[in-house]
């Protein structure tokens, strides 16, 4: 089929982004269940650059990428896209998405997220425009009550947020437990329920969450 050919199906892109401080086995596993349940023909892992939504300083992106390589890297159709640790400013989903509508014209974009950022998506930056250039995909979260299904025409203040949900088991898994853990000073093979073995190597190689945070 020629990639100018009218009835060429559009692209399937997914986002996924994150602190990814560290990125962990549930991060992984809901980027497997994407890729098959969306059928994705490409799926952009994002960083963030400054997450001004965070009451914490992130740890610098340079290690939050390299983590990323070693739990996404071998994933065909994936990509880590450093790109918001490259835009200046606080990091917006928003802005991303516009480049990235430009960058593949006609295709569907797949905004993946956690409960946890269901449930605070309204305070997001320009959010209605969000919904309007991406399908939200949502993962359950332990701990997280699943969000009330969206009523077509509801127009309320407190109107639940159209999403697709995710066909993912729930995880307790979070950064935050493996940062305190290391702080408290875990050895490597006490994470490899939390983290694949490169990235609990790469944690104790370059002393990082050693307090707590
Ligand atoms: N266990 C999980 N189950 C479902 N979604 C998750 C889980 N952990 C993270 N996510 C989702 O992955 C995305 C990136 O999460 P993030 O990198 O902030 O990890 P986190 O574990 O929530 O980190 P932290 O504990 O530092 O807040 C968010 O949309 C978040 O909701
Ligand atoms: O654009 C916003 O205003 C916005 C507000 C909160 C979170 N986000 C994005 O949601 C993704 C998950 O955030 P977090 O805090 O769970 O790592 C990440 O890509 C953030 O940049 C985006």
């Amino acid at each position: 089929m020629r990639s100018n050919d009218r009835t060429a199906p559009a692209q399937r892109v997914g986002l996924f982004g994150g602190a990814f401080d560290p990125p962990h086995r549930a991060h992984r596993l809901l980027v497997e269940s994407a890729l098959d349940a969306l059928q994705l023909d490409r799926l952009h892992i994002l960083p963030t650059g400054r997450a001004w939504h965070k009451a914490r300083s992130l740890s610098p992106a340079e290690h939050r990428l390299a983590m990323c390589e070693l739990v996404f890297g071998d994933l065909a159709r994936v990509c880590v896209d450093r790109r918001e640790n490259d835009r200046p400013g606080d990091s917006y989903t928003i802005d991303t998405l516009d480049e990235l509508a430009r960058e593949y014209p006609g295709a569907e974009l797949f905004l993946i997220i956690g409960e946890d950022q269901l449930a605070a998506f309204k305070t997001w930056k320009r959010w209605p425009e969000v919904l309007g250039l991406a399908q939200l995909v949502v993962a359950g979260r332990a701990g997280f009550p699943p969000a009330a299904t969206p009523v077509y025409g509801d127009t309320r203040d407190d109107s639940p947020v159209p999403h697709l949900r995710l066909p993912v088991p729930l995880s307790p898994i979070s950064s935050t437990t493996i940062r305190s853990m290391v702080s408290c000073g875990a050895e490597p093979q006490e994470l490899a329920a939390l983290v694949p073995e490169a990235v609990a190597g790469y944690i104790s190689t370059h002393s990082l969450y050693q307090q707590p945070s």
